[in-house]
């Protein structure tokens, strides 16, 4: 059954595709798009990598809470990107499910391993450096370790080749 949705935050990993497919959603819906690390950058002025520089992570996921409590503020009917990380911080994933249409984007690790390969690493800072088999070995570490907090999105959308229409059939009003 369709929802009558106002905020929905796309949650799942790095390489999930959050942002592409969030972008693309909000242009279907008709709704403001949100990147959550975008957002975070024209706040603080920098981009992510150098808040990860210069603040270590435990100060970005501050930036990041309250970022994400901005974007609350200020979105009624949006389409919200969060980073990969954002469910798992705090009691986030609470905040998000209680502000919002939760949908995590459930893609294999080896899947995301070849999507990022193909992209710059060094703009992900927790993935910088890595070589091809230390991003594989990163990626299932981490997804295992997130994936508690991932399931508590109200909805999934799993697989390496679902499409738009998929995602949008999940929350259009
Ligand atoms: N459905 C998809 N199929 C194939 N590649 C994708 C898909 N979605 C995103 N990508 C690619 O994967 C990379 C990461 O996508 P992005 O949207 O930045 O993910 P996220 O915001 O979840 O980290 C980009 O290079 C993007 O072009
Ligand atoms: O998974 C993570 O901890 C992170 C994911 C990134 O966003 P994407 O998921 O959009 O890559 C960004 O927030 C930061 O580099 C940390
Ligand atoms: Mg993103």
């Amino acid at each position: 059954m369709a929802l009558k949705a106002q905020r929905i935050f796309l949650i799942g990993m790095m390489g999930a595709g959050k942002t592409t497919l969030g972008r693309q959603l909000a242009g279907r819906l008709g709704y403001t798009f949100v990147d959550l690390d975008e957002y975070i950058e024209q706040r603080e002025g920098s981009s992510i990598a150098q808040l990860f520089e210069v603040g270590g992570q435990e100060w970005f996921r501050q930036k990041e809470r309250q970022a994400l409590e901005a974007v609350v503020q200020d979105f009624e009917q949006a389409v919200i990107a969060t980073g990969g990380g954002t469910p798992c911080c705090f009691d986030n994933m609470n905040f998000i499910n209680q502000h919002g249409t939760s949908i995590f984007l459930d893609v294999p690790a080896d899947e995301l391993t070849q999507r990022l390969l193909l992209t710059d690493l060094s703009q992900r800072p927790l993935l910088a450096q890595k070589s091809e088999a230390g991003l594989k070995d990163f990626i299932v570490k981490t997804l295992a370790e997130r994936i508690a907090y991932y399931r508590q999105a109200r909805y999934t959308l799993s697989g390496k080749r679902y499409n738009i229409e998929q995602l949008e059939s999940l929350v259009k009003p």
